[in-house]
């Protein structure tokens, strides 16, 4: 019979961990002999690392500088790509047009779509998870009208609503979350009741504009899956960077991965697919609240995501900001797909599947060519009221804290007519008609004295 300690599994090359107990426990209560014992522990032992790929794996570039200050911002996207695409889990890549870095290198850049086998990389949703837009097809009722009252009814800024302005989330979606293991969690499930009809901060609008095709009025909304889809995103990464340290340590962090065919992994999608829901419900309630209090029924609703994960069998295609074109991502899309550029800009209406360059995807705006602080600091010379007049003639532009946010202003992203001359020249999708401007709401400085922030004093 042997008799074995902690320290002796350690020295046969075992890394301590719970199991440790129950071994030696087993062990001395069967009294195994020595080959008894070493055969017993094979199952503990842990998998040669996996490691990183050599060379990058190949990933289409679908990107130019057309000018000297998209040179830099091009180089470090194709940079970061060589890094990222060295992770093991991945079989091919594409960057879009509207490319640009979110970090140090090997991070995956906005307008990035990596294809990872059995594999959900968290790191590539990042915690916007299934930030997307949705339009609704307000037949011919005036503009104006239409962004005043969706001005009365979104909410933009931190937190979530009020106990007396909640939107309610419904029923079979709160059941639907309590059924999964990242979801069932009441903290979570009460800031997602109370977030349901906000849209956040940064980037996110609510956009109203003229359809050229056919001249009628339509709301566009872009926002993500708010607090609840950044909780998730923790809960993923934690799990992803345990799985990093058993199985590749030489990993980047941030690249961790869910390996798909454990217990995890399945559950880590599906709850990908209720935040999912969830963010279609939250924009269906805007929209929607917009829709009654006009007395209007919708003509049309389009919507789709642009930072997710889609899956085709065993492949997982993470779209780090890129509009899935492929039905095959889609199953219950059936209407076009929508790329936002600008405030200044149409909102694009797109078709289009899988070719030799796009892996199935398309921009999913114009991108950004510098910081905020870089962009801020390009335009000191003018007073924020110039630079606002100059950038939204003609618009009826408005800032939901009453500050104006010019890192948000069309001189803040990259030229709208460049990214769509390339979409054109790779032939990534087809327009088939554009939302032309007629104004537009966005969260506004939140830096300074916002509605929210002041509430929050006062409150204390
Ligand atoms: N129509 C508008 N488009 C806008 C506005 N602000 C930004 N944008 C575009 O959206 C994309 C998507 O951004 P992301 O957060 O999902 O990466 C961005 O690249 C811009 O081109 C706006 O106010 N109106
Ligand atoms: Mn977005």
């Amino acid at each position: 019979m042997t008799t074995i300690t902690g320290k002796e599994l350690i020295a046969l090359g075992f890394t301590p961990k719970k199991w440790f107990a129950e071994a030696l426990e087993h062990i001395s209560e069967n009294q195994l002999s020595e080959n008894e014992m070493l055969d017993y522990l094979e199952q503990f032992r842990a998998p040669d690392p996996i490691p990183l790929h050599s060379e990058p794996q190949e990933f289409i570039i679908n990107i130019k500088a057309e000018n000297d200050s998209e040179t830099d911002n091009v180089e470090k996207v194709i940079n970061t790509m060589k890094v990222l695409m060295k992770t093991p889990t991945l079989v091919s890549g594409a960057i879009m047009p509207d490319a640009c870095p979110t970090g140090p290198e090997g991070h995956i850049p906005v307008g990035g779509v990596v294809v990872a086998k059995n594999a959900i990389h968290p790191g590539f949703h990042s915690a916007d998870i299934c930030c997307s837009v949705m339009s609704t097809d307000f037949g011919k009722a005036d503009p104006k009208t239409v962004l005043d009252t969706a001005h009365s009814i979104t909410h933009f800024g931190y937190g979530g609503r009020d106990r007396g302005s909640q939107m309610p989330m419904s029923q079979e979606l709160m059941d639907a979350f309590r059924e999964n293991f990242f979801l069932n969690d009441e903290r979570l499930i009460s800031i997602a009741r109370s977030h349901m009809g906000t849209q956040g901060d940064g980037n996110h609008f609510l956009f109203v504009g003229i359809s050229k095709n056919t001249g009628n009025t339509m709301l566009v909304t872009h926002h993500g899956s708010r607090a609840p889809g950044a909780m998730l995103y923790d809960k993923g990464m934690k799990v992803a960077n345990r799985f990093r340290m058993e199985l590749s340590p030489e990993t980047l962090k941030e690249n961790a991965w869910i390996p798909y065919e454990t217990e995890e992994g399945k559950q880590y999608w599906e709850a990908l697919q209720r935040i999912r829901d969830w963010t279609k419900e939250n924009h269906e309630s805007i929209h929607n609240a917009v829709l009654e209090k006009l007395s209007i029924e919708k003509q049309d609703r389009y919507w789709n995501e642009h930072n997710f994960v889609f899956r085709d069998g065993d492949l997982f295609y993470h779209a780090k900001g890129a509009t899935p074109l492929d039905d095959k991502f889609l199953p219950d899309i059936t209407g076009p797909r929508l790329i936002p550029l600008n405030m200044a800009e149409p909102v694009l209406i797109v078709s289009g599947t899988t070719n030799g360059r796009n892996l199935g995807f398309a921009p999913h705006g114009a991108g950004r060519n510098f910081s905020r602080t870089q962009h801020k600091k390009s335009l000191a010379h003018k007073t924020i009221d110039e630079v606002f007049a100059e950038e939204t003639q003609g618009l009826d532009i408005r800032f939901f804290s009453n500050d104006i946010d010019i890192s948000e202003l069309p001189s803040a992203y990259k030229s709208a007519k460049n990214v769509r001359a390339q979409i054109e020249e790779y032939g990534l999708c087809e327009v088939l008609d554009e939302v032309m401007p007629y104004g537009c709401i966005m969260a506004g400085d939140v830096g300074k004295n916002a509605p929210w922030k002041r509430k929050k004093k006062f409150r204390k």
